[in-house]
């Protein structure tokens, strides 16, 4: 095992203050943890930039203080520094990274995970050099983020997003881009580049798209308007998006957007990342993602036991 200690970043404001949830999964895993608690949005890269390699990292919070972690290992990694492992105690809205490697959002499997620290090496995506774990989203799933109200959400979680979502699909952008994949280019009124299978929540997006694999899956929309879009939210929540018969998918480690409609959004990871254009690749960085032994198991990485001596990836160049 490795036995330096566990730290945690722990933002209160995810999900609506979950600390007696936290304290719960602590009690029953039966670790002592230094706490580290966010006091402002960025903080969590700040906090994680100073973790020593020799720990493991578990971020409370959100998929948003998650992809702030993990820039800053990024920070760290382009300092010369190695980092520590990265764990998921899902306490937001939608957590999904958890839902992507199959973590359960109860007290008793949460525990049971920081008990059995197993991990998988993981490239993140890099949006501009920003870095994320899951996906970029650029079209009405980015209209739907840079717009949805924050005292709603803080209301109502998740369904402001569906009543975002709905505005959205009732009285669309103009959105028309880009995306340029080696020598080829797609005209589309929307897009997702995703590392993860899952998007939102439970929903399939792309079911070949895996965290650990070297590639990105572009998934691309290309018609526009109300009913479109309605048909693509639709398909989306059927697990049938990609299944659509003017939808393509793309596997690739590096695409460029452009914008034929002015600045449009960009969201990474659920959050509002800027405005086009963007250059997405995959990280020379890579990460350990601590995962549940059933993920573990179910990937071809079994070198990931904690304690087992590992060595950095190698990354082919391609
Ligand atoms: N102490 C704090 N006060 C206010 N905001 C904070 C604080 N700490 C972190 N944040 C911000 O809270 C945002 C949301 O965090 P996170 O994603 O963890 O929670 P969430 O409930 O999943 O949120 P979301 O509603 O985005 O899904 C992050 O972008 C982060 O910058």
């Amino acid at each position: 095992m490795m036995g330096d200690g566990i730290t945690i970043i722990f933002n209160p404001r995810a999900g609506g203050n979950k600390q007696r949830f936290l304290s719960a999964i602590l009690q029953r895993a039966g670790v002592k943890a230094e706490l580290l608690q966010t006091t402002h949005p960025g903080h969590a890269r700040e906090l994680a930039r100073r973790v020593r390699a020799g720990r493991r990292l578990y971020v409370a919070g959100g998929d948003g203080s998650l992809n702030e972690a993990l820039n800053g290992l990024l920070d760290a990694q382009i300092d010369g520094h190695e980092v520590p492992p990265l764990g998921i105690i899902p306490l937001g809205t939608a957590n999904v990274l958890a839902v992507e490697v199959g973590l359960g959002v109860n007290t008793r499997a949460v525990a049971s995970y920081i008990h059995d620290p197993v991990y998988v090496w993981v490239r993140p995506g890099l949006l501009n050099g920003r870095a994320f774990f899951l996906m970029v989203g650029i079209g009405a799933d980015a209209d739907t983020v840079a717009n949805v109200s924050l005292r709603l959400k803080r209301l109502i979680g998740k369904g402001a997003y569906v009543l975002e979502g709905l505005r959205n699909i009732a009285f669309p952008r103009h959105r028309d881009f880009e995306v340029h994949i080696g020598r080829d280019q797609y005209r589309v009124a929307g897009v997702v580049a995703t590392h993860a299978s899952h998007y939102g929540g439970k929903f399939i997006i792309s079911p070949d798209a895996s965290l650990t694999e070297n590639k990105l899956d572009v998934v691309m929309m290309p018609a526009s308007g109300s009913l479109a879009t309605a048909r693509y939210g639709l398909a989306l929540t059927m697990n049938r998006l990609f299944r659509q018969s003017d939808v393509s998918v793309v596997r690739t480690e590096r695409l460029t957007i452009t914008s034929h409609c002015g600045p449009a959004p960009v969201q990474i990871d659920g959050e509002n990342a800027g405005a086009l254009p963007c250059e997405i690749s995959l990280s020379p960085y890579p990460v350990r993602l601590l995962v549940p032994r059933a993920y573990f198991n179910a990937t071809s990485q079994k070198d990931g036991q904690m304690g087992a001596s590992s060595q950095p990836l190698q990354i082919a160049s391609q």
